[in-house]
């Protein structure tokens, strides 16, 4: 069996090659000249799958590392019996730590508690659940807008995007990108929604470019419209408006799920998907793939305040060391992707051992998603 896998896949020689020959190639260059013989595709969101780059190849099974999938015509692999897995929630955690290490530079940066804030959480999926629950466990208020889950489960818990625009100081974005029906996601956050918004709001955005207007964004920062943004995706990318990176507060180059153990639970979700997908099930333990973290493993005596859970978070994560390599590329051709080919390791939270002597703060580090001993 011949597979074909991005070469930003950590781990695809190791795990695919148990299943078959394993040839790497650069995800955006993917044409139907290099599918010539492959039995299987193993993408990143870079490469379009659809009917124009498969017809006329044998392709039997397409695996996408990745949340998001809205690069896979998946109604036309269905029609033309190919095989297709996503790999659902494999960097949901490193999203989060994204959204708490931005977070907290601003809190720093501008003088104000997290702990004092409203955040409104559009699309309460794998991210936006998780980032709900460790708000949550830090006490902080958050909203909810999620229109299939509302609908699914009859939940009050869930209110219109009108509401979040109207009451939380920070809104962000963990939806996927529709491009229309009942759920349309592109454009969500248009000129109106933008003028709706009070001044001195936060606008994240993890999801995909498009949820965003960026030529509504821009226009509104650069009519001063008072908003701190923090951007990880771009519409369109890699081009992405560079006016627009001037005045974002933090700009990254979609990296926000590119923690090492984000990107690798993706390799291992799609490479058990495809072992059952041939009928040889086959099951790996992520733990036994990953290297030990460069910091392990510290000690933090007494209480834990917002000032000192931001010196751990960026500790393990700072968001500014992929903000400013941004800035210094972008509008070079090729160098949005060579950051992210080039991405130095990033560890999650969980690979921090941290001993505590005060039972609230380990209690509370256990439950933000650290490894905690209690002594
Ligand atoms: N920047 C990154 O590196 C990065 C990493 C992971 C995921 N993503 C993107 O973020 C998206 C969310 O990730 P996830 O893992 O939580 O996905 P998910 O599928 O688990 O959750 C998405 C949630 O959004 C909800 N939703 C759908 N349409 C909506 C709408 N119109 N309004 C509000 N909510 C809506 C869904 O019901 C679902 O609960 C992915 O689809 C992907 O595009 C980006
Ligand atoms: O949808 C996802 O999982 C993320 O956007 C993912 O991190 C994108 O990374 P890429 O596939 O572009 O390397």
């Amino acid at each position: 069996m011949k597979i074909l896998a991005d070469e930003n896949m950590p781990y695809a020689r190791e795990l695919f090659g148990q299943l078959g020959e394993v040839t790497l190639v650069a995800g955006r260059q993917l044409n139907t000249e290099r599918l010539a013989d492959a039995d299987v595709l193993m993408v990143r969101s870079v490469t379009k799958v659809n009917g124009e780059l498969l017809s006329g190849s044998q392709i039997r099974f397409v695996g996408t590392a990745t949340a998001g999938t809205d690069h896979v015509d998946d109604i036309w692999l269905k029609q033309h019996g190919i095989g297709f897995s996503g790999a659902p929630g494999c960097n949901a955690i490193a999203v989060v730590e994204y959204v708490f290490s931005s977070l907290l530079m601003l809190a720093e940066r501008d003088g104000f508690q997290l702990r004092d804030k409203t955040v409104g959480i559009v699309g309460v999926g794998n991210v936006g659940s998780r980032l709900n629950n460790r708000l949550k466990a830090l006490g902080i208020k958050t909203l909810l807008c999620d229109p299939p889950r509302a609908r699914k489960e009859k939940s009050a818990e869930f209110l219109p995007l009108e509401t979040l625009v109207q009451q939380a100081d920070i809104l962000t974005f963990h939806t996927p990108l529709h491009k229309d029906g009942e759920d349309k996601t592109f454009h969500m956050v248009n000129e109106s929604v933008l003028a709706a918004m009070a001044p001195g709001r936060i606008l994240i955005n993890a999801s995909r470019g498009a949820v965003v207007d960026n030529i509504a964004l821009l226009r509104a920062l650069e009519k001063g419209k008072q908003l701190s943004t923090i951007l990880d995706v771009w519409e369109p990318e890699p081009d992405l408006l560079l006016p627009l990176l001037a005045r974002v507060d933090i700009g990254t180059p979609h990296i926000a799920g590119y923690s090492l153990e984000g990107k690798a639970r993706g390799t291992t979700q799609i490479y058990h998907a495809l072992s059952e997908y041939i009928g040889q099930p086959k099951s790996i333990e992520l733990s036994s793939l990953l290297p030990q973290a460069e910091f392990n493993h510290i000690t933090f005596n007494g209480e834990l305040d917002e000032h000192r859970l931001k010196r751990l978070v960026h500790l393990v994560y700072d968001v500014r060391r992929d903000d400013a390599p941004l800035r210094k590329v972008a509008g070079q051709r090729g160098e949005f992707d060579r950051l992210r080919k080039e991405y130095v390791e990033r560890r999650e939270w969980s690979s921090l051992i941290v001993e505590c002597d005060n039972v609230d703060t380990a209690t509370q580090l256990q439950q933000l998603g650290f490894s905690v001993r209690y002594r």
